[in-house]
């Protein structure tokens, strides 16, 4: 049923200008090397045509044996926003994984190999890697997934460019996306607080986001999320939260991914949804801007 989008979709993507074959051929460099050099299983060969074909392959999910719960969703939002901290919330309330890209890329740098130093060069300068690679990724995640019997998911980090959104809808159905926004006074701060636990892998926060009102906006309160006492002495932060490669990673994503946003608004699967601060305030009205308002107070009863 979705050959012809897919089809289309990836021929569109296989007729692009010159500029673009310099980075194919980087890419295909990138990921021959990569796969060679760090053991790692991706197809020496692969381009995105055959990326996405994984892709096709991996997200067929079967029907859900829980009825309801063959949920298709997307995060989008600027770094920083706090993709997943309600991506991961939403993922145990609603009982699908949570894939983020960025953790997918993340774990397969640290493992060793001559040429992944190139792709660790793009992360850590706030660069995008190519879309044959994370999709050649992300299929091999859900494939993984399919065989241990998941069904549906929500994305963070995936779609990231065009390419990406249209590849995605040439194999499956997205539900929603979810565009989460922040005041850009908050963005920066949020992503230099940011704090992961070197043992546990937790998330926190050091940053104390307070950002005063006027006639325009009211003010924004956001504590920081602080680890527990165990964790306080293994924090550690991400390679890619300094400021100017936080910033270079604000300007990819307006250009890059902002037109990622116009895809789905187009197609009515747009849910906007400002953040008003930090998630004590934020998390209720998530859910009611969801309708799952119910969903979490039984929940919260049961546990
Ligand atoms: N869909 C994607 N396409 C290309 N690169 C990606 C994608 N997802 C993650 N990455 C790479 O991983 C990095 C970290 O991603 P992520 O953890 O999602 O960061 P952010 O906090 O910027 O949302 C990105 O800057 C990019 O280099």
């Amino acid at each position: 049923m979705h050959t012809n989008h897919f089809s289309m979709a990836v021929s569109h993507r296989l007729f692009r200008p010159a500029t673009s074959t310099v980075k194919n051929i980087f890419s295909s460099y990138l990921i021959r090397s990569l796969s060679s050099s760090s053991g790692s299983s991706l197809d020496p060969e692969i381009d995105l045509k055959e990326a996405a074909s994984q892709l096709e392959k991996s997200s067929s999910s079967s029907p859900s044996p829980y009825k309801g719960r063959n949920f298709h969703w997307v995060f989008l939002g600027c770094p920083g926003v706090g993709k997943g901290t309600y991506a991961s919330r939403l993922s145990s309330l609603l009982g699908v994984p949570h894939i983020a890209t960025g953790d997918l890329v993340r774990e397969e740098l640290s493992s060793s190999g001559l040429l992944s130093s190139q792709l660790k060069e793009l992360v850590n300068h706030g660069k995008l890697v190519p879309d044959e690679f994370i999709i050649s990724l992300l299929s091999k995640r859900l494939q993984a997934g399919k065989e241990k019997g998941e069904s549906g998911y929500i994305l963070d980090g995936f779609p990231r460019t065009v390419t990406q959104a249209e590849i995605l809808e040439g194999v499956t159905n997205i539900d929603l996306v979810i565009n989460l926004k922040l005041r850009e006074e908050a963005l920066l701060a949020k992503c230099l607080g940011r704090r992961i636990c070197s043992e546990c892998g937790g998330n926190y926060n050091v940053a104390c986001i307070d950002i005063k009102g006027d006639d325009h906006s009211p003010r924004m309160y956001m504590p920081p999320l602080l680890p527990p006492p165990n964790c306080e002495s293994k924090l550690i932060t991400r390679a890619d939260d300094t400021e100017e490669v936080v910033k270079e990673r604000l300007r990819i994503y307006n250009k890059m991914t902002q037109p990622v946003e116009e895809f789905y608004r187009k197609r009515e699967k747009l849910l906007e949804f400002e953040l008003p601060g930090g998630i004590p305030e934020s998390w209720p009205r998530l859910l009611r801007a969801l309708h799952l308002e119910d969903l979490y107070d039984k929940k919260s009863a049961i546990a």
